[in-house]
């Protein structure tokens, strides 16, 4: 029988993610470190993200369960997330890793501080061996070979890069790759939408509606490569 791994029990992993989901709630609640629209909308997305360096802009709970469920269900191999930030999303995914028993999650994340955060934080969960941490702008970091073919795609970086990113995974995709998406309904996701959903390109894509976190999200995708 494989480790049974709950989220919702006393584990090492299911600590830190406590901890790290009480930080981001304190910051999300708190003022500071905000960009209004207007300001955002003037610099590159490497500058925007630089500004929002403390944040930590993390996945709802209920979409890492979810996220945790396919991979076991799946028992994806090849594990591949587009940003990072503090690493809550990537302890879901590592979780998953080591409960299926085989596997590695590569993450990646252009700003450096954040990647080394994210490093302490999968090794105080006890999950550090899982993930292999890419550092510096995702279209070149997951340009580097990967271990295997895609199993598990989760994006959640700049969203105007989703379709580049998909794009740019797909010749490694495995057949059934799962595709997960966070904030589709955010400014610049639009064309990746638009593509998952067109029939001729290979997908079944749905959006989910995830409920329990701070808010009820509707900005979820999951795609089937088929
Ligand atoms: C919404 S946060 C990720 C939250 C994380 N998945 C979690 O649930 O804890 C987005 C992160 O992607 C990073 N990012 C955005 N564009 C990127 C790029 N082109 N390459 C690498 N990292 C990027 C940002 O610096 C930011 O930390």
């Amino acid at each position: 029988m494989t480790t049974s791994y709950s989220l919702n029990n006393d584990s090492q992993a299911a600590k830190v993610l406590n901890e790290l989901y009480a930080e981001a709630e304190k910051q999300r609640s708190g003022a500071g470190n905000r960009l209004t629209a207007e300001a955002g909308a003037v610099l590159t997305p490497l500058e925007r993200f630089t500004a929002l360096k403390h944040r930590y802009m993390p996945i709802d709970r209920p979409f890492g369960n979810l996220m945790y469920s396919l991979l076991r269900a799946s028992q994806a191999k090849t594990i591949v997330e587009f940003g990072t930030s503090f690493g809550i999303s990537t302890i879901f995914l590592a979780a998953a890793a080591r409960d299926n028993g085989f596997g590695k999650v590569i993450t990646t994340e252009f700003i450096a501080e954040k990647a080394e955060r994210a490093r302490e934080n999968l090794t105080r969960a006890g999950l550090v061996d899982w993930v292999e941490f890419r550092v510096g702008d995702a279209l070149q970091t997951l340009s580097d070979p990967l271990p295997g073919p895609v199993d598990f795609l989760f994006l959640d970086g700049e969203k105007s890069l989703y379709l580049d990113m998909v794009r740019r995974v797909e010749p490694q995709m495995a057949t059934g790759c799962l595709i997960a998406s966070d904030n589709t309904d955010h400014q610049g996701a639009e064309p990746y939408l638009q593509y998952m959903r067109d029939p001729q390109q290979g997908y079944v894509s749905t959006p989910i509606l995830t409920q329990g976190g701070p808010k009820a999200h509707s900005g979820h995708e999951i795609s089937f490569r088929l």
